[in-house]
């Protein structure tokens, strides 16, 4: 694992874009891996700026996000899919046909799971995947537990991830309780991962994940079996790798 602590924001966001940015310009039709959460905004931001100063183009980009709630309809505001059209997918030369995440309304969830997972077989591996981490350790929302799942799967939330992401919503009974995650082994096949860590409150997990024992009770340990990840951590959360 290639772990680096930013002293600022803009170095930390201007880090994450250079990496995207470069492998979107080297590989015009490159497939990413997208992630929702607080954590890239900045970075959505920036590459939407990087964008309108003609820096890159993602005409030829194909996305697949990591997740998606389950039963929320597509036009909510906190929907994935919202959050993606309205950070990033809107401001961008990126046809919405590019773009995939899980539909979370679909009638058969577990269909949708297989039309997922095929055609992530079928297009994939992803260039880049990039990943945020929840409090508990969760990636995409493959939770802590006795044990992972390989493929997509609808997942019942925890209800700290539920706390956690009830600040999106007006209560906390509004927020969906399964979500639709690619797995870990869907995240594992990327060629190359861009785990993003910010803030103080997650120094201690990420302390846990980079360095501690690779185990289903922090998903986000495993990646340090992938051959090719690069770890961003801001000031608040590299506590311990300075
Ligand atoms: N499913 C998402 C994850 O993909 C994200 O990485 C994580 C952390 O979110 P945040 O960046 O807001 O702390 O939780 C969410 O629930």
């Amino acid at each position: 694992m290639n772990i680096y602590t930013l002293d600022s924001e803009e170095a930390f966001v201007q880090t994450a874009a250079g990496l995207i940015t470069a492998l979107v310009t080297s590989r015009p039709r490159a497939k990413l891996g997208l992630a929702t959460g607080s954590t890239p905004v900045g970075l959505y931001a920036k590459l939407v700026d990087m964008h309108r100063q003609g820096l890159v183009s993602f005409a030829g980009v194909t996305t697949y996000n990591l997740d998606e709630y389950v039963g929320l309809p597509e036009q909510h505001s906190e929907s994935y899919r919202t959050f993606m059209n309205e950070k990033l997918f809107k401001h961008v030369d990126i046809s919405l046909d590019q773009t995939h995440v899980p539909n979370g309304n679909a009638a058969d969830l577990e269909q949708e799971c297989l039309r997922y997972d095929r055609m992530l077989e079928e297009n994939g591996p992803v260039d880049l995947q990039l990943l945020g981490i929840g409090h508990n350790g969760h990636i995409g929302f493959n939770e802590p537990g006795n044990h992972l799942i390989g493929g997509t799967h609808v997942v019942p939330l925890k209800e700290e991830t539920r706390v956690a992401n009830a600040r999106f919503f007006d209560s906390l009974d509004e927020v969906p309780t399964h979500a639709i995650t690619m797995g870990a082994a869907t995240i594992m096949k990327s060629r190359q991962i861009l785990l993003l860590i910010r803030g103080a409150d997650k120094a201690e997990i990420a302390r846990q994940a980079l360095t501690g024992p690779i185990t289903t009770d922090c998903p986000a340990s495993l990646l340090q079996c992938h051959p090719n990840v690069v770890v961003l951590l801001d000031e608040g959360a590299g506590r311990y790798f300075r």
